[in-house]
């Protein structure tokens, strides 16, 4: 027994330690304890028992299977009376496109092991039949003939049964040829990534085929069906009356369940990450020395609560040790000590999270999917109703579900189908995946691009604005300016993806956008389109150029330049495609490209909202930046005849130029991204669709915004040494900020990005892992690009292995580039 008593004369928020380990021995942590009473208590035998008869051959859990002691030790991962997995009927889908050999061998082999099967023949009856799926009715397992991408796409198909509701614990399993083994390595790894769990080699042999199936339902199956009882957990826990927090081996917040909100009067999202020390009075390093890891300690600790006074807490501390025998976690249970009264209940709701925090846009898609599929039971009406939502789709579910209320059986089918087409992805937004709490430049980064400003937590406010006002006047005479040998050998390669845009950055004096513009006007035959001469055209690609911030680090008129070749390169690749684009609609994409983020102050639009800026002030914080983009551009265009270069455009040609480019500046805004990406998805999610769509309007709406998107960010599919250099500029630019922001006392929107402590490979991992992989899938898929996938996982292996290496700034990085690639890296 440990009693550790502090003076109890010590001020109020002074520790107040009673307390005392659990047991004397030298025991591991935890996993030695109810060992016996596991293996009795919740053993099920495979035949029978409270979940009825198995009809699989498959032990779906350990504790299925027949205990013998030889078996022990393989057991022993799962040791807990635990929530016992789904144990149904198992449920494969084929997907073939023709009945053959091989997938005759595959039917017979999960005949043999007991898996019911469906057979389909194409992706659209696929789909249907997941979508259509209830509950008592989900596949397990899909196999899909991946050997001719013809006629299935087993890439396209995985990566929508992924975004199908209800299937990320699906096993997936791809069918190859013997050939996709020996040469085709970036297919495998591009099946990988979708989704695809394991790819093997189709065979016709009925024995081979049942060993891989036994293999991949013991090794794969299995502990996907383990995986999905998470769910369960994190419920209970998340609701929990008592305060439940896990912390990491050096006593970080790992997770805290929604009692915890309360107890600290906290927001969650300010609760995880933070030592545990800031939220006891008392040293956890006392209270858990390291000769008592292993052992659980019982007793009263005094917890600070935000703006309140430190409160008593019974406290119980739980080692846990997920890998080794050191724990990896402790798990710190708090109750109110002799509580009779559900204390945690009383305590009021701490305030919603800032607009701006990761907390807030999580909780956002949380609430509107769960209400999405709650809207599907009709059991759940009256807790839907009750819901202050207010968009049009919620008023359908909840009409079609008061239908179903007094309708036939055969008509509430019908309308849960209905409901299971409303609920698809594409009609909710915002729409984001899930960050990785664990990952704190991702939750950073992500979070700061994905969501508006921080409108609670600005702690002090800066008048001093750091936007000039636009229209610097030109000093240079573009008609001066001499054509150049040099440069015009570069832009021969202009439409190319791995046009070098910093040797012309660097050639041309620092003037990329005019020469890359001129020679995109050439290309595209703009002057004609627009009716003006050259030079109207030139005058305006120098004040354009002007009115980018050469000091930014990032947002400066090389990065203009860049968008303005990527996007030339994508119309050239559309033209290929026979997506053709006409001449006003391209050189209205080039012009919105040339000047998306013209006259950027190298700040984010949440700084400028937090430092009360002018341009914050007149957009009402909303879409700050790109709508001072887009005015700016027409501000400048129109207020001089001699750059005005749509002058010659009649009005209703000039109105709907205008609306064109406004959108697709608008567009590059990050706050909206998963909405836009989702919606193009949803529209162009396969080759054969896509042709007949775009030919609508909304469809080339679509199309336009993605391809700006897909240019504006497409440095990390660069070749490796552009990637790097993008990525030493944007990081620079965040680091420029933060120090403003720390200098000024403003609020920090990015913390991980200070110069002194960042890791360059984490931002682009989690950058690309979040943003852009599946940007360039999607677009990948349209525009049938492979090099934007090719480069994009190259870079993103290299910022894992530079990680890995603890190769971490960017000067480390910059010389291993030196030093693999003397050659290409010196001439940056
Ligand atoms: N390589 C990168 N790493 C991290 N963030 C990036 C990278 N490239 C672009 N971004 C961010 O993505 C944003 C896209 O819109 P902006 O150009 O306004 O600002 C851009 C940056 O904030």
């Amino acid at each position: 027994m440990l009693i550790v008593s502090e003076d109890s004369t010590s001020a109020r928020n002074e520790a107040t330690i009673v307390g005392h380990h659990v047991g004397e021995s030298t025991e591991p942590p935890i996993e030695e304890q109810n060992e016996d009473e596991d293996f009795e208590g919740t053993g099920t035998s495979s035949s029978s028992g409270r979940y009825g008869p198995r009809k699989s051959s498959l032990a779906l859990t350990p504790e299925d299977e027949t205990f013998d002691s030889s078996q022990h030790k393989a057991l022993m991962d799962i040791q807990y009376p635990t929530v016992l997995p789904p144990n149904p009927q198992l449920k494969a889908l084929l997907m073939f496109p023709k009945v053959d050999g091989i997938c005759d061998a595959f039917r017979k082999a999960c005949e043999r092991e007991h898996v019911e099967i469906t057979h389909s023949k194409s992706k659209m009856e696929a789909l249907d039949l997941l979508q259509s799926s209830n509950i008592n009715d989900s596949y397990n397992l899909l196999i899909i003939d991946a050997r001719n991408s013809k006629f299935l796409d087993a890439e396209d198909i995985t990566r929508c049964v992924r975004h199908t509701s209800g299937y990320q614990f699906t096993t997936i399993i791809a069918v190859v040829k013997k050939s996709f083994f020996e040469k085709e390595q970036p297919q495998l790894i591009a099946l990988l990534d979708a989704g695809v769990n394991r790819c093997i080699i189709g065979t016709s042999k009925e024995e081979i085929c049942c060993t891989e199936l036994r293999q991949i339902l013991h090794s794969i199956v299995r502990p996907h069906n383990v995986m999905s009882t998470q769910q369960a957990l994190y419920t209970a826990l998340h609701r929990l009356k008592q305060v439940l927090i896990i912390t990491d081996e050096i006593h970080r917040i790992q997770y805290a369940n929604k009692s915890t909100e309360r107890l600290l009067n906290m927001r969650l999202d300010e609760i995880i990450s933070r030592p545990i020390q800031e939220i006891l009075v008392s040293d956890v390093s006392t209270i858990m020395p390291q000769s008592k890891l292993n052992k659980e300690f019982d007793g009263i600790l005094t917890v600070k609560r935000k703006g309140h006074d430190g409160t008593a807490m019974h406290v119980r501390i739980v080692p846990v040790a997920c890998i080794g025998r050191t724990p990896t976690h402790f798990v710190f249970n708090f109750d109110e000590p002799g509580s009779q009264h559900d204390f945690i209940a009383s305590l009021p709701q701490p305030k919603e999270a800032p607009r701006g925090s990761l907390h807030s846009i999580r909780r956002g898609s949380y609430d509107v999917r769960s209400v999405a599929s709650d809207g599907l039971r009709r059991t759940s009406l009256a807790k839907l109703t009750s819901l202050p939502l207010e968009a049009p789709i919620t008023k359908i579910v909840n009409l079609l579900s008061q239908i179903q209320e007094s309708c036939s059986n055969d008509e509430a089918k019908l309308i849960d189908r209905v409901l299971e087409f409303l609920k698809r992805e594409g009609l909710y937004s915002p729409q984001m995946k899930e960050i990785r709490p664990d990952d704190p430049i991702a939750t950073d980064l992500i979070g700061a691009l994905l969501t508006g400003p921080s409108i609670y937590s600005s702690r002090r406010s800066s008048n001093d604005s750091i936007i000039r006002v636009a229209n610097r006047t030109s000093v240079v005479n573009p008609i001066k300016i001499k054509p150049n040998s040099q440069v015009e050998d570069l832009l021969e390669t202009s439409l190319t993806w791995d046009f070098d845009i910093f040797k012309l950055e660097e050639i041309t004096g620092q003037r990329p956008l005019y020469y890359l513009g001129l020679d995109m006007v050439r290309r595209f035959d703009m002057c004609a389109t627009f009716n003006i001469d050259e030079d109207t055209f030139k005058r305006w690609l120098v004040v354009i150029e002007d009115n980018y911030h050469q000091q930014n680090s990032y947002h400066n008129s090389s990065h203009a330049a860049d968008v303005m070749q990527a996007t030339g390169a994508f119309i050239n690749q559309l033209a290929k495609k026979d997506f053709v684009m006409d001449r006003m609609d391209e050189a209205i994409a080039l012009i919105a490209a040339a000047a998306h983020d013209i006259d950027h102050p190298g700040r984010s639009s949440a700084f400028l909202c937090n430092s009360k800026s002018p341009l914050a002030v007149l957009y009402n914080d909303l879409t700050v930046l790109e709508s001072h983009h887009a005015a700016t551009m027409f501000k400048l265009t129109l207020g001089d005849d001699k750059i005005n270069i749509f002058k010659n455009l009649d009005k209703e040609s000039y109105k709907s130029a205008r609306a064109v480019i406004i959108d697709m500046i608008l567009a590059t805004e990050m706050t909206r991204h998963f909405e836009h990406l989702a919606k193009f998805v949803s529209v162009f999610g396969s080759d054969v669709e896509a042709r007949d769509v775009q030919m609508e309007d909304e469809g080339q709406v679509l199309i336009r915004r993605m391809l700006i998107k897909v240019a504006d960010v497409s440095n990390p599919s660069r070749p490796q040494p552009y990637c790097v250099e993008w990525a030493r500029r944007i990081a620079e630019e965040y680091f420029t900020q933060t120090d403003e922001e720390k200098s000024k006392g403003l609020p920090i929107v990015m913390p991980m990005f200070d110069r002194a402590t960042c890791s360059i490979p984490k931002s682009q991992i989690g950058f690309i892992e979040y943003i852009i992989q599946d940007m360039m899938h999607a677009w990948n898929g349209f525009i049938d690009m492979p090099e934007l996938i090719t480069y994009m996982q190259y870079n993103y292996s290299q910022w894992k292995k530079f990680e890995e290496q603890g190769i971490l700034t960017l000067a480390d990085i910059k010389s291993k580039l030196t030093t693999l690639n003397p050659r290409k890296s010196s001439s940056k």
